[in-house]
């Protein structure tokens, strides 16, 4: 569905943003789109820019180049930041504080807290609420932290690599609560991760980037159906020539049989086993072949007036 047009701003537009660190282009010439209310996964291999894109989404960092808006704003403290929630890869909690005083504290700050959620956030891993945060486990100060960003109850709230130290079953749990958690707000979520079978059962959106740039960028159904992995009988190497018409993303050959992965641009000749692509299998295609043409669907367009603006 693409929101164009609906009242709502997108949650997060960026157009040519960019950010220069001593070493070079951490992001560069990065635009795209992200309509308000979806779960969108962001992907991309390790220092692909990621952590960095969400700093300047949550005004952690400054833009080099370019300009990103949140629910049509400059990140600041002011409304756009209200409206944000971080959960940073490192989960910075105050380590002398107990559960309950970090939830404290959370309800202090914020004026649309919900302990409620909070509270159970927590007490479903059986976190003592008296126990000190320097005292719990990797994965038991992430399920505080997350409690955290979730009782803010954000418009927008941004996640990196929330998952990387959970255990599978509280993994569930939490992406549960994060899912039902959205679908009743309308919380807009940008979630970063490297597990992408994961990502498959939680988002509706996603963004790819690598190499500090998009590579894709859409709807996850609309991403899935326009690719199509064929599979025939190799005759050499390199892409076959009845396949020269269309844009393949990556083809690869193992023995006499060759797999493709393709954007057909009408019907395929040739005898190919076509059949529908995972979200995983099309993320992974795009991740190895950093020369594919980049996708981005008519949703996740930037418009380029939010450089203007
Ligand atoms: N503060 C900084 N100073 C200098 N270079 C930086 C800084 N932060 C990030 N970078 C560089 O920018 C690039 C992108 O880093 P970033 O952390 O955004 O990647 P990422 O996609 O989040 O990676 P990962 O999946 O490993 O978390 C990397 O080359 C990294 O070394």
């Amino acid at each position: 569905m693409d929101n164009r047009g609906a009242a709502e701003e997108p949650a997060i537009e960026a157009y040519g943003l960019g950010k220069r660190f001593r070493r070079g282009w951490a992001l560069k010439d990065c635009s795209f789109r992200l309509p308000a209310g979806r779960i969108c996964g962001l992907v991309g291999p390790n220092g692909a820019g990621k952590t960095t894109l969400m700093g300047m989404a949550v005004n952690l960092l400054k833009p080099t180049a370019g300009t990103v808006r949140v629910f049509g704003e400059t990140p600041g403290p002011e409304n756009a930041g209200r409206r944000t929630a971080f959960l940073a890869q490192e989960k910075p909690l105050f380590r002398r504080f107990t559960v309950a005083e970090t939830l404290r504290m959370g309800r202090e700050l914020n004026p649309g807290w919900d302990q409620r959620t909070a509270e159970e956030i927590v007490r479903s891993g059986d976190v003592p609420m008296g126990a000190r945060v320097g005292t719990l486990s990797g994965g038991q100060r992430t399920r505080v932290a997350f409690a955290l960003a979730f009782g803010r109850r954000p418009d927008l709230l941004i996640l990196d690599e929330p998952m990387s130290d959970l255990d599978p079953l509280v993994r569930h749990e939490l992406m549960a609560v994060l899912m039902a958690g959205a679908a009743e707000h309308g919380t807009t979520v940008l979630m970063s991760s490297h597990m992408l079978a994961d990502l498959e059962n939680i988002c509706d959106y996603l963004l790819v980037i690598a190499a500090g740039s998009v590579r894709m960028a859409g709807e996850v159904d609309e991403l899935l159906t326009c690719h199509t992995l064929l599979t025939g009988a190799g005759t050499g190497e390199g892409v076959p020539q009845e396949l020269a018409r269309h844009t393949v993303v990556e083809s690869r050959t193992s023995g006499r049989q060759i797999t493709a992965l393709v954007r057909p641009d009408g019907p395929v000749a040739g005898t190919w086993q076509a059949d529908a692509p995972s979200l995983e299998e099309v993320l992974l295609a795009y991740l190895r072949s950093p020369d594919a043409p980049p996708l981005i669907s008519p949703s996740a367009q930037a418009d380029p007036k939010v450089a203007a603006a």
